[in-house]
């Protein structure tokens, strides 16, 4: 806890009306692994650190503080950065990859989106608009029969599968499972609704599929309480929850939130489902099963908005749709997605910009990436 004459200081700095406050490795205040204020931190303008990202930069209270953030290289001997207890790094610009003159629709193998009810019938549709715009050829939107015609008139490029029933259940398993053959991946859970029949189907659908699957919205809903379906999988799993839904399904009290505990936490939850833990918020988190992680460093509180989510699992299976292992494509859609954002906000400002912004932008941020 700052205190005393140091937190003196503090109060002064942050009621100067000085036009910049620098912080020099971390502002005072601020716990360098969790982000947790130890009192009332400096509010900096911009942080310069050193050698590698401090985590607590971009976590809890540290994101406000820091400001804007410069990593700065200081020269010292390798065997310190391998001996690093978290390995964390930024996320980089991606390299997309190439697209082979002779491809065709189905190159980049056939992808499946099970979303939507009643009550959500924007998410099936953001999450399928943002796997097009990001290139995949073949996208299957399967979504109850009571919301496919509303779906239908939303999208044109997907191919709008639907089963039975208002909503995901039991009773319908038989008839995805079958649309779902070749599939090499799904993304299952925006806006599919917390009916506890659909929880049930999707824990079945998550046992069943074996390709890749992203779970997203209601399906970390339905894993509360039922990890294990995610440690028996044998194919790629990727889990995209909000700081809400993360700290639901590992069961965190605020008061583990408050001390930090959310980092370590999904870093035992990837390695116990050996899984791609992406931690969403102002600044994401991809934690890999080996408890590596990149930050992403994209994106700004105009994306506070719905559905944003939804675009991002989209993205995130478009790539892997595109044969990015499931790691890069999680941390690589982030930093895409965030990027879009940005240039939502360039044109429609933060307050307005909603999603349809980000996916319309997304074709220009795409094109500007591959341009280099
Ligand atoms: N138009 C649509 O059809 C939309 C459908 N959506 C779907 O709605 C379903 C419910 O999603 P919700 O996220 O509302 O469910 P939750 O109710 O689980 O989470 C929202 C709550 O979590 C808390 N929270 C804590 N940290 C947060 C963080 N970092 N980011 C966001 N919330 C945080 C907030 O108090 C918030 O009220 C999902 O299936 C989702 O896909 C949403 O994506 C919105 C748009
Ligand atoms: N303040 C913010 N700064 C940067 N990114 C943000 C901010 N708020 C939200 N986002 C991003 O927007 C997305 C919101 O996802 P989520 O909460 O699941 O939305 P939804 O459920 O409405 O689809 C995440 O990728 C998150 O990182």
């Amino acid at each position: 806890m700052v205190s005393g004459i140091a937190g003196d200081i503090i109060e002064i700095v942050n009621a100067s009306l000085a036009h910049a406050v620098v912080a020099v490795d971390i502002p005072s205040g601020i716990d360098c692994d969790t982000g947790m204020a130890l009192g009332t931190p400096v509010f900096a303008s911009d942080t310069v650190t050193f050698g590698l990202p401090k985590l607590g930069l971009y976590m809890g209270a540290g994101t406000e503080a820091a400001g804007e953030v410069h990593v700065e290289q200081l020269i010292y001997p390798d065997i310190l950065l391998e001996q690093s207890a978290i390995h964390a790094q930024l996320t980089e610009p991606p390299e997309f990859p190439e697209r082979m003159r002779t491809m065709h629709k189905a190159t980049y193998g056939k992808v499946a989106i099970i979303a939507g009810s009643p009550d959500y019938t924007g998410a099936p549709v953001f999450a399928a608009e943002a796997a097009l715009t990001t290139g995949t050829g073949t996208i299957h939107l399967i979504v109850p029969q009571s919301i496919a015609d509303v779906v239908r008139v939303k999208v044109d490029g997907p191919i709008v599968q639907a089963f039975a029933g208002d909503v995901l259940t039991v009773e319908a398993l038989p008839h995805i499972l079958e649309l779902l053959e070749d599939t090499t991946a799904a993304l299952i859970g925006p806006g599919l609704g917390r009916d506890p029949r659909t929880l049930e189907a999707v824990l079945l659908l998550a046992t069943a599929f074996k390709g890749t699957l992203i779970l997203d919205g209601d399906a970390l809903f339905a894993c509360v309480g039922h990890l294990d379906v995610l440690w028996k999988r044998d194919a790629p799993t990727i889990l995209t929850p909000h700081s809400g839904e993360f700290a639901r399904l590992v069961g965190l009290t605020p008061e583990d939130v408050e001390k930090g505990g959310t980092l370590s936490s999904a870093q035992t939850l990837a390695a116990q489902a050996s899984a791609v833990v992406h931690l969403k918020g102002h600044r994401s988190l991809t934690v890999l099963p080996d408890g590596s992680l990149y930050i992403n460093t994209t994106g700004n509180p105009g994306m506070a908005k719905p559905g944003m989510g939804d675009a991002l699992a989209g993205i995130i299976l478009s790539l892997v749709a595109r044969g990015v292992a499931p790691d890069l494509a999680t941390a690589q859609g982030a930093f895409i997605h965030g990027l879009a954002g940005d240039a939502a906000a360039e044109v429609m400002g933060e307050e307005s910009m909603g999603t349809p912004e980000l996916i319309m932008a997304l074709a220009a941020t795409i094109k500007e990436l591959n341009a280099g």
